[in-house]
């Protein structure tokens, strides 16, 4: 047995010149001793053992005689057989631009095992990787095993002081648009505009065909100018246009954003034949079609009143399917502002009905409708049909733009939007460690302060007027989870605040308005003018402008009610410190919420050396807790 072991791993051992071999040396020697210990038991077992025995024997004959000749060159074979090894290792690794998912076995084989995470509370989570410039390769694989696709898991990121004078040479930028940022006080373009203007500029530039222009996903801090990112290079591209088409279209989830947008076109726009319209809603849908097509049946190949277009998903549709004439056929851009809240939305299904206008641009509309059916343009549509001329030039092709402080990187989501060759870039801020450094999921303005307090939830309302007091918070606004909440907080801060004395405030007077989706736009439009103009100074409102508004006078935003996700905190504290501004957010958490208010934060590295605790003091909070409670007197005698 000793000698015939010897002479067993002899095989093995010169196997390394000849891979086939040794494994089948194995799996003989397996069988054999399987087979040694089985002899007994099976007379079939034992003919099959004396027949390998033979085929043994031969094998160590040929090998002896090998042996010696084996033995010479054997160094020299493993050490060529290393350096292939080392060779074909070195091919394996993964390439700049290779699907992530081809990457990731070579590198971290292990983990593929592992089985799928958990779906938490019947739902997905997915992380933002975006913010993780260097994935891990726990993240990257899960990345992957999410079927995040590799430019989505890997932005260029663009660091936020990277700013540049509007008059550099990159941007290209016409002394007419050079003009309207001077008039504007812009002299620097801030870091997602010096990074997103020279892309768009010089697709144009290149080829008046933009075959080759690429889809952009941009995610940048709120208040880092992303509006202004799009709407320069959108107006120096169709300022050169010949014919009225409707070839911008700019999508925002709600009308107080899209009118903000739109006084955007309008001032950049001011000065050249462009034509901006507006369609949300504000005015009966016959007032828009009229401001839109004309609603005259003469109109044909998708005669259009407005180049650009601002406007909600809704009265999109509305008009996609009601409005004679109105079509996508001519569309050079399709900008979605505030993209993760827009690809969330499906009212009507409106993202797959905009995609299908606009591979089909003769609108395969309401089968009822009779008149005004746009018919293709030959010279500029984008309709297979209309190749009238052979020499006419092909026509553009849509370039897709998403914006977003919280882009989402939900796979499926942006997959319905076909996107081509697209880019992502991420504004982030390399120096800010701890709170939005290359670890970080979300990015926060660095000019805001950050602070929280834990109260008792049935305290809130009180602790909401020691923040007011103490603080003296002036221009502030102060978000709640309902309108319910708003309604009634107002109420009791309104009554507290007409009760303390004139003279008895230490800053200003606190002048309270209730700003809720509840009132017309008319009564908003009127708040949000008194608000600007300092007449009142804390507007307590549900997340009707958490997302986007842009006001200077916000300089705290105070969350009475604790945000229920990371990108909802985002936006609602982005409302102050914009634009390079300093601005506080403060967050009132409750007892029993400061365990998840915690998580969320911790989850997001947003928690450590990124919050303040406000430590109240007894004196002024007992002070406070009479005047209070005669506010809540009155309004319960009001509501009873
Ligand atoms: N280059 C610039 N120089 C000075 N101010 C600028 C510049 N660009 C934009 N701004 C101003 O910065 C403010 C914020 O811009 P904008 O509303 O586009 O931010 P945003 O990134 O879209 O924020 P949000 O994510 O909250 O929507 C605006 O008041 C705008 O006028």
């Amino acid at each position: 047995m000793g000698s015939s072991s010897k002479e067993e791993r002899k095989p093995a051992g010169a196997a390394a010149s000849a891979k086939p071999k040794k494994s089948k040396t194995r799996e003989k020697e397996a069988d054999r001793s399987d087979s040694d210990s089985d002899k007994a038991s099976s007379p079939k077992k034992s003919t099959k053992s004396k027949k390998r025995k033979v085929d043994e024997d031969e094998t160590k004959e040929r090998k002896h005689k090998k042996d010696k000749k084996e033995k010479d060159g054997k160094k020299d074979k493993k050490e060529k057989d290393r350096k292939e090894d080392k060779k074909e290792k070195k091919h394996k690794k993964p390439k700049d631009g290779e699907a992530l998912e081809d990457q990731l076995p070579e590198t971290t084989p292990e983990p593929l095992a592992q089985p799928e995470p958990a779906p938490v509370d019947g739902l997905l989570r997915f992380p933002d990787f975006s913010r993780q410039h260097h994935l891990s390769s726990e993240s990257a694989l899960e990345a992957a095993r999410m079927g995040i696709p590799h430019w989505l898991a890997h932005p260029a990121t663009v660091d936020r002081n990277a700013t540049a004078p509007v008059t550099d040479p990159r941007f290209a930028l016409s002394p007419h648009a050079i003009a309207c940022c001077e008039k504007a006080g812009i002299s620097t373009l801030f870091a997602v505009q010096a990074a997103v203007i020279p892309i768009l500029r010089t697709a144009h530039t290149l080829s008046r065909l933009r075959r080759h222009v690429r889809d952009l996903c941009v995610s940048a801090p709120t208040g880092s100018g992303k509006t202004l990112a799009f709407v320069l290079p959108i107006v120096e591209k169709l300022r050169q246009r010949l014919v009225v088409r409707l070839r911008a279209l700019v999508v925002l989830p709600t009308k107080d954003l899209a009118h903000q947008v739109k006084e955007c076109f309008d001032f950049f726009c001011a000065g050249t034949d462009l034509r901006v319209g507006l369609a949300t809603g504000d005015v009966s849908l016959a007032k828009e079609q009229a401001a839109l097509t004309g609603q005259s049946p003469d109109l044909t190949g998708g005669s259009s009143l407005v180049d650009i277009l601002v406007c909600t998903p809704g009265r999109l549709m509305d008009h996609l399917t009601l409005t004679a004439n109105f079509t996508l056929q001519h569309l050079e851009f399709w900008v979605m502002d505030e993209a993760d809240r827009l690809l969330g939305e499906t009212y009507q299904d409106w993202l797959p009905k905009v995609q299908s206008f606009i591979e089909a641009p003769v609108s395969p509309r309401d089968p009822t409708a009779t008149s005004g059916i746009p018919t293709p343009d030959a010279c500029t549509s984008r309709d297979p049909e209309s190749k009238l001329d052979l020499l006419a030039r092909p026509p553009p092709r849509i370039q897709k733009l998403l914006f977003s402080a919280t882009l989402t990187q939900d796979p499926a989501k942006i997959a319905r939007l076909k996107l081509v060759r697209p880019l992502y870039i991420s504004i982030t801020d390399e120096g800010k460690k701890g709170q939005s450094g290359p670890s970080a999921t979300y990015t926060f303005p660095s000019t805001l302060t950050e602070h929280y307090a834990s109260c008792p939830v049935d305290e809130k309302p009180l602790w909401l007027i020691y923040l007011l007091w103490e603080l003296r918070i002036s221009g502030g606004v102060c978000f709640t989870k309902s309108l319910e909440t708003a309604h009634r907080l107002a109420q009791v801060v309104q009554t507290w605040a007409t009760n303390v004395p004139d003279d008895a405030w230490p800053g200003a007077k606190i002048v309270v308005a209730e700003y809720s989706s509840d009132l017309p736009a008319t009564e908003r439009a009127r708040i949000m003018r008194l608000f600007k103009q300092g007449s009142i100074n804390l507007l307590i409102c549900s997340d009707l402008i958490a997302r986007g508004m842009d006001v200077d006078q916000i300089a705290s935003v105070i969350n009475y009610d604790v945000p229920t996700h990371m990108s909802q905190y985002t936006h609602r504290v982005g409302r102050t410190a914009r634009a390079g501004r300093q601005g506080s957010a403060y967050t009132l958490v409750g007892a029993s919420q400061m365990f998840h208010f915690k998580k969320m934060m911790t989850e997001s590295q947003h928690w450590e050396g990124c919050l303040n605790l406000i430590k109240p003091r007894k004196d002024l909070l007992e002070t406070l807790r009479t005047q209070y409670q005669a506010a809540l007197e009155t309004v319960n005698e009001i509501y009873n």
